[in-house]
């Protein structure tokens, strides 16, 4: 028979699995999954409620939960990946709906890392004669938060960079716009991490050269298409690109510096692009700037596609917190463009900045996922 704690682990790997879905839907919120579990008349624990996060306005996941349970969840246990909320913000607070629920206990993975209301549900739970246990799976659960933490502690989104490189350690050549580098296992990966992110970020460099969509595609995910955010001091992105025909459709914010041309602006933003004024000097748009931009409106975790300077600029300046690298199974040879500018990805890699923490193969070519150190 399985011990109490292992029932509770159990439990919270389900919570995070779901809530680990929600990644890139729900911003600025924070993706949070609850279960409301309890006993049946032979003494075995089902799952009588689970919710999740629902849109920025609506339900939060305990109160989903509670409404599938009905009177299920008197008396039963909530497993909740983050802290219930204990303010009145565009929904009542979450900790009155589990105790007026009548829930007896409240396992929780991690506490609210905004420390003004940080504990605060636990305290409103346990004045009520609520059981709480705090911590249960914080070591992986934590990484779902960290897009959430960062805008609220150092208002900026958690970063994620994606590079892919041939054999030989190139990510395209020059004067040929897009080249296929990734095998189609890799693609469908790639598209799996837009989905999980709420804004995706390339620079002038690539929306010129490669004309790129930016969405998600895989089959019946195209609505996970994150935000697609370009950076261009000068608002250079042609009125033709295939990002501003389809920017009614999925949103394309424009960062361009405040002296752009007015002309352009105009045009851009009478096609529908949302344009974003910001601070730029002759190298372009400070990734702490472009950053702050992206958390003032709501983005939690974006996914930087390159290109080489834009890549080579985030890492400079600290600004990466995860980075995968997927090497391709061609060659470039001529004419290709090295990874990064002015940096070495070999030694990106192998430097004190990041730890590996995954590899493997995306079927021929091979991936290295690699993390900042102490995140
Ligand atoms: N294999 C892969 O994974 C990928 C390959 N690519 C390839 O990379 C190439 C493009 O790379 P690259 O030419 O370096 O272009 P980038 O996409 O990196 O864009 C660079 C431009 O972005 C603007 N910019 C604004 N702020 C910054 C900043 N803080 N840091 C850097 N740039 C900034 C500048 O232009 P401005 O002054 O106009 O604002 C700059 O010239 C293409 O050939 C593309 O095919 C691209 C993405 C992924
Ligand atoms: N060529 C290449 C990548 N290129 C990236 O994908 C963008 C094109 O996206 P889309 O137009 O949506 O298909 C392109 O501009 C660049 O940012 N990525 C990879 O993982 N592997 C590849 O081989
Ligand atoms: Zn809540």
């Amino acid at each position: 028979m399985s011990s109490l704690t292992e029932i509770d682990q159990r439990y919270m790997a389900a919570a995070e699995r779901l809530a680990r879905r929600g990644l890139g839907r729900v911003w600025p919120n924070p993706s949070v999954a609850a279960l409301i579990v309890r006993d049946d008349a032979g003494g075995q624990s089902y799952i009588a409620g689970r919710g999740v996060t629902s849109r920025p306005g609506m339900a939060h996941a305990e109160v989903n939960a509670l409404t599938q349970a009905g009177e299920a969840a008197r008396g039963a246990t909530c497993y909740v990946t983050l802290e219930p909320c204990s303010h009145f913000g565009r929904t009542p607070p979450c900790a009155n709906a589990l105790m007026n629920a009548g829930v007896k206990r409240v396992v929780i993975g991690m506490l609210d890392p905004n420390p003004r209301v940080s504990g605060r549900g636990v305290r409103m739970l346990e004045a009520a004669g609520v059981e709480v246990v705090v911590g249960v799976r914080e070591n992986t659960i934590r990484h779902l938060y960290t897009g959430f933490s960062l805008r609220q502690l150092k208002h900026r989104p958690e970063v994620f960079l994606k590079i892919a490189v041939s054999r030989d350690g190139y990510i395209g050549r020059k004067g040929c716009g897009q080249v296929r580098i990734s095998g189609d296992l890799s693609m469908r990966k790639v598209h799996g991490f837009r989905a999980a992110y709420d804004a995706i970020l390339v620079g002038s460099g690539t929306a010129l050269a490669d004309d790129p969509q930016l969405t998600c595609r895989l089959p019946g995910l195209s609505g996970r298409s994150p935000v697609r955010v370009v950076v261009d001091r000068c608002a250079r992105l042609p009125l033709d690109s295939k990002l501003v025909r389809t920017c009614v459709d999925v949103a394309v914010w424009l960062l361009c510096g405040n002296d752009a041309p007015v002309e352009r602006i105009e045009a851009l933003g009478a096609a529908g692009v949302n344009i974003i004024r910001v601070p730029a000097t002759e190298s372009g748009i400070a990734p702490s700037v472009i950053l702050s931009a992206l958390a003032t409106r709501g983005i939690t975790r974006v996914m930087v596609e390159g290109g080489a300077r834009l890549a080579s600029s985030f890492l400079s300046a600290e600004l990466v917190d995860d980075l995968c690298v997927v090497t391709g199974d061609i060659e470039i040879g001529a004419g290709g463009i090295s990874a990064l500018h002015g940096l070495e990805l070999a030694n990106v890699m192998s430097g004190p900045t990041f730890e590996r923490v995954g590899a493997g193969l995306f079927g021929p070519d091979r991936y290295i996922y690699l993390r900042r150190r102490g995140a």
